[in-house]
């Protein structure tokens, strides 16, 4: 955190005044739904029937790999983009749909996209003021400094936007785009452009922001860990679609596919048949209930979820390759019987070296058995 914004989230009340009740009004977060919304470019469906409830305050990131739809959903929710079918509502009201179309700027929301947009011709202030043109300059420039301030960038009010870094351009946006306290705010892929330090204390910063002030907001991501730490709940979209809705815990403990799973965690795969409720693989029986005797099914056991031990324990194995990654230690094993090496994440891999046998558990609780084709 900044200094300037770690005095000023120490002092006294000063950022909750500024967050609660600052010059620029205060905060109404509103719901944000869309139902069954499909939308094209072309002749690809880019959104494809998706429905989703936001509620008031809630902070959501839609996560995906790119070209999967999250900026386009995003685009509807602000009204740059129109709805093929479907509604989308604020606060139970529809503001695309059914023949409505609300404009964007009519709609309450704020936009912050990664390339922050800052106005290069005006100053810092300049910019953060930009969305208070309802206000009379005073009042909206005491808005505007007191963002500065919350965001520790108030010293370069009078800069120009070149002269600031990366991560200070970025907080510059936030200031800008939450300044008007927008109901919801929209926010695509904020932290791409700035180096992982940057990024982390910049996100956990925007993230105590957006707490304050309370707003609703969608933030854009194709970062798992990002989402996990931003998000109240979490919408995984694959090819126009939801595949998950759910807080980090939803889906990383119960991912409903193969896709969400692998998402979450780098996995071991194993091909095998169910039979009698069970699987099982050259590294242990698992249980696959609801699976048809003789379906073919993907066994992922997370890498974290691999116990490398001294032989004797589990299942014979032999270390094939180790790599050291800082934190930990990165094994493939030879499994008798397995197509491929099982890689196993190991805290402290000192002991074993490149062709010792040792000995391999699994822990269930990292072992996801789904039917092929649920990917
Ligand atoms: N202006 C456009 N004209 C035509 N096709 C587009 C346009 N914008 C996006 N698309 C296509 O629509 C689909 C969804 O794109 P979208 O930008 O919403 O995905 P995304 O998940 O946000 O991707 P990224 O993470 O790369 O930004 C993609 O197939 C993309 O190629």
């Amino acid at each position: 955190m900044p200094e300037t914004t770690a005095k000023t989230a120490q002092g006294t009340n000063d950022f909750q005044r500024w967050g609660r009740s600052g010059t620029a009004g205060v905060t109404i977060p509103a719901g944000l739904a869309f139902d069954n919304v499909v939308h094209s470019y072309g002749r690809e469906r880019s959104v494809d029937g998706v429905s989703l409830q936001i509620r008031a305050g809630e902070i959501v990131c839609l996560l995906g790999r790119s070209g999967c739809g999250k900026t386009t959903l995003l685009r509807l929710a602000a009204g740059l983009e129109p709805a093929l079918s479907g509604t989308v509502s604020l606060d139970g009201r529809i503001v695309s749909g059914e023949g409505r179309h609300v404009p964007p700027e009519r709609r309450g929301v704020g936009l912050m996209f990664q390339d922050y947009a800052l106005f290069p011709h005006m100053t810092i202030l300049a910019n953060v003021m930009f969305g208070l043109r309802s206000l009379d300059r005073k009042e909206a420039a005491g808005a505007a400094l007191a963002a500065l301030a919350r965001v520790g960038m108030a010293s370069h009010a009078a800069d120009y936007p070149h002269a600031l870094s990366g991560g200070e351009q970025q907080r510059v946006a936030l200031a800008r785009a939450i300044v008007p306290r927008p109901s919801v705010l929209l926010m695509d892929e904020p932290f791409s452009g700035l180096d992982k330090r940057l990024r982390d204390s910049v996100r956990d910063e925007t993230l105590s922001v957006l707490k304050e002030t309370g707003a609703t907001a969608i933030v854009v991501t194709h970062d798992p860990e990002e989402a996990m730490r931003m998000a109240d709940r979490i919408a995984l979209m694959r090819k126009g679609r939801l595949v998950q809705v759910g807080t980090s815990g939803d889906l990383y403990s119960q991912p409903v596919d193969l896709f969400t799973a692998r998402f979450f965690a780098e996995m071991n795969e194993i091909e095998g048949r169910a039979s009698g409720g069970r699987v099982e693989t050259p590294v242990g029986v698992f249980a696959a209930p609801d699976i048809a005797d003789g379906g073919p099914v993907s066994l992922c056991i997370r890498i974290k979820g691999v116990e490398v031990g001294p032989p004797g324990q589990g299942v014979p194995g032999r270390v094939v390759r180790r790599r050291f990654l800082g934190e930990v230690w990165l094994f493939e094993i030879a499994v008798g019987g397995l197509d491929g090496h099982l890689r196993a994440r190991v805290r402290d891999g000192a002991p074993y070296g490149i062709g010792d046998e040792v000995g391999i558990l699994v822990d269930p609780r990292d072992v996801f058995v789904f039917r092929q084709g649920e990917s």
